[in-house]
C-alpha cells in the first residue's frame, strides 16, 4: 500500500519535474528553486545539488519552511540528473534551531497536525532518499536540526557548535522516529545517554561518538562536502542504493505504518497543559538569554 502510494506520487512528480526542468535549465549550474528562505542549485555536470537553508533568525522549521523543503526534496528526488544533495545553512553560526517552537506553543489544532504531518514527510523524504545526502553542518544544530543532519548519509561539521536531541530539556519527548534515527547513527546506548539527558554535544564530542563523521574548519566545509560527495558518487549507484534501502527500510516502515497515530499522539501530547507550560517557559528563557 505504502509502496503503491509512493509510486503514484513518484509518477506525478516526474511529470511536474519534467515540466519545470525545461523552464529552469539555463546553464550547467542552475537554480531549481529559489525563494527568500531556500535556495537549491544543481550542477548538471556533477549531478550534485546544494540546498541552502535561509530562514532568519535561526532556520527554525515552521510549517511553510518545511513545505518548501519538501517540495525541493521531491523535485531533486525525481530529477534524473541529480545524484546527490548537500544540505547546509546560509545563516552564520546556525545550521537549524530545530522545530519552530512557536508552531507548538498555543497552537491551532488543525495547523498543529498539518505541521507534524509535514515534519514526518520531510523525514521520510530525506531519510528515504535515493540520493546521496550530506549535511554540511556550519552552525548549531539542536533537535529537529540534528534530525535533518542525522537523516543524511554523511555529516561534516565545523568546530565551535553544538548538536543533539535536547527535547527533554524543553520538557518534551523526542518522537520515536527521532530516537530511531539517532540509534541508527550512534547505537542505542549512546542514544539513551544523549536523549535522556537532552545533551547538546560539541562538534568534537559528536565526532567521538560517531554522530558526526568528519570535523573540518568552517571555511573548508563547503569544499570538503563536495569532495566527500564525489567519493560517494564513485560507488556503483544501484549497489549503494539497495544497501541504503536494506538498512533504512525497517526504520522508515515503522513510521509509515503509524503516521496517523503519531500525528494524533503528538497533538494530544503537545496540547497538554504541562507541555504548554514547559514550552512557554523555554521560550521565555530564550528571550531572556538574549537580553542578558
Ligand atoms: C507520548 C509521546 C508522544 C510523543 C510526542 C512528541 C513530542 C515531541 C515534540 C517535538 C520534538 C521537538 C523538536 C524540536 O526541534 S524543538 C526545538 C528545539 N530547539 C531548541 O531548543 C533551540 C533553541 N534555540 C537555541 O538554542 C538558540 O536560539 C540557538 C543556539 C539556535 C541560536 O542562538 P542565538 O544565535 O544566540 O539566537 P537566540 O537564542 O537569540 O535566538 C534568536 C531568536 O530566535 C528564536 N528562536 C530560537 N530557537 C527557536 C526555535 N526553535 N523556534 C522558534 N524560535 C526560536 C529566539 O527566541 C529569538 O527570538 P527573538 O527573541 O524574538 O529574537
Amino acid at each position: 500500500m505504502a509502496a503503491r502510494m509512493a509510486f503514484s506520487r513518484l509518477t506525478r512528480s516526474l511529470c511536474e519535474v519534467g515540466r519545470s526542468r525545461s523552464l529552469l535549465l539555463q546553464s550547467a549550474r542552475w537554480v531549481t528553486s529559489a525563494s527568500k528562505t531556500l535556495t537549491v542549485t544543481m550542477d548538471d555536470k556533477t549531478g550534485i545539488a546544494e540546498m541552502s537553508l535561509n530562514r532568519p533568525p535561526v532556520n527554525s522549521l515552521s510549517l511553510e519552511f518545511m513545505t518548501e523543503i519538501n517540495i525541493a526534496l521531491e523535485k531533486l528526488e525525481h530529477e534524473k540528473f541529480c545524484r546527490g544533495v548537500i544540505i547546509t545553512s546560509a545563516i552564520p553560526k546556525i545550521f537549524s534551531a530545530g522545530l519552530d517552537i512557536l508552531e507548538m506553543y498555543q497552537p491551532k489544532p488543525e495547523r498543529l497536525s498539518e505541521f507534524w504531518k509535514t515534519l514526518q514527510d520531510m523525514w521520510l523524504l530525506l531519510f528515504g532518499s535515493r540520493l546521496t545526502t550530506i549535511a554540511a553542518i556550519n552552525g548549531h544544530s539542536p533537535a529537529g536540526g540534528a534530525l535533518v543532519a542525522m537523516s543524511c548519509d554523511y555529516r561534516i561539521m565545523a568546530p565551535g557548535f553544538n548538536i543533539g536531541l535536547n527535547e527533554t530539556q524543553l520538557g518534551i519527548v523526542p518522537p520515536f522516529w527521532f530516537i530511531d534515527t539517532m540509534m541508527h547513527t550512534i547505537g542505542s546506548r549512546q542514544t539513551e545517554l544523549c536523549c535522556q539527558k537532552g545533551l547538546m554535544l560539541s562538534t568534537e564530542e559528536a565526532a567521538r561518538i560517531g554522530l558526526v563523521d568528519k570535523v573540518v574548519p568552517l571555511d573548508q566545509i563547503a569544499s570538503e562536502a563536495k569532495a566527500e560527495m564525489q567519493s560517494w558518487l564513485k560507488i556503483p549507484v544501484a549497489a549503494k542504493l539497495i544497501t541504503k534501502q536494506t538498512i533504512r527500510a525497517p526504520i522508515l516502515e515503522k513510521l509509515q505504518t503509524r503516521q496517523e497515530a503519531d500525528v494524533q499522539n503528538f497533538c494530544n501530547f503537545a496540547m497538554k497543559d504541562s507541555v504548554q507550560k514547559s514550552l512557554g517557559m523555554y521560550l521565555e528563557n530564550l528571550k531572556k538569554k538574549q537580553k542578558e
